[in-house]
């Protein structure tokens, strides 16, 4: 499993497992324990695995928890996504930053969310289903959402006229998302 550690946010991490391919398929280590062990921060301990299914232009984001932050690692079973990862953490030397990935069902990408991070993917394919290992369970109390689109974080989703995806699709909670500018530092996680 080759292993890289993101330049642009502390902690994230983009692990690439092997392919090994013959005449019957492929195959893939797709966990390993002690690779999260020597590699991830110590509150890696994964407690649930979660997986969704969306439709091709599905937009789900930007989420993240305070008080019980999640790291994520995450996977794409089918399809593909372009998945951001941003550094809300205050304190942070990578505060305001985010990473957009490409990541399929084919390339067998995962990504590796430091807890606190909010995440957040567009579906590029039809019944694109991600699944992901959060090391916290979901508390809805908690749980807190930035728009996907704010312009203060200006990510380059590829949305558009002549992108991949025309108009996202979003939930309505993820629709009514505050922007960053007016969220108070009490719902901003912390770093450590
Ligand atoms: C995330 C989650 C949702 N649910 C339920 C709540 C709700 O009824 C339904 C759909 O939930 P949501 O709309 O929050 O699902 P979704 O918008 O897919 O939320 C997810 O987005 C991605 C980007 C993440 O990073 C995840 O951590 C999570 O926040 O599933 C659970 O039971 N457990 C969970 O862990």
């Amino acid at each position: 499993m080759h292993i890289h550690r993101s330049d642009a946010i502390a902690g994230m991490l983009i692990f690439y497992p092997e392919e090994h391919v013959d005449h019957r398929g492929a195959l893939r280590e797709v966990y390993r324990q002690d690779v999260v062990d020597e590699h991830l921060a110590y509150d890696a301990r994964f407690v649930m695995e979660v997986q969704s299914t969306s439709t091709k232009g599905v937009l789900r984001g930007l989420h993240y928890q305070i008080e019980q932050p999640q790291a994520k690692l995450v996977r794409v079973l089918a399809g593909s996504i372009y998945d951001v990862v941003v550094d809300l953490r205050l304190a942070s030397p990578s505060y305001g930053k985010w990473v957009g990935l490409n990541a399929s069902a084919d390339n067998g990408m995962q990504i590796y969310v430091p807890a606190g991070c909010a995440h957040g993917f567009l579906c590029l394919e039809e019944a694109t289903t991600v699944l992901y290992k959060v090391s916290q369970y979901r508390d809805p109390d908690y749980e807190r959402i930035i728009r996907w689109d704010d312009p203060l974080l200006a990510i380059h989703w590829p949305v558009g006229i002549s992108a991949a995806v025309a108009e996202p699709i979003l939930s309505l909670r993820d629709q009514q998302a505050p922007y960053l500018v007016s969220l108070p530092s009490i719902d901003l996680p912390e770093y450590d």
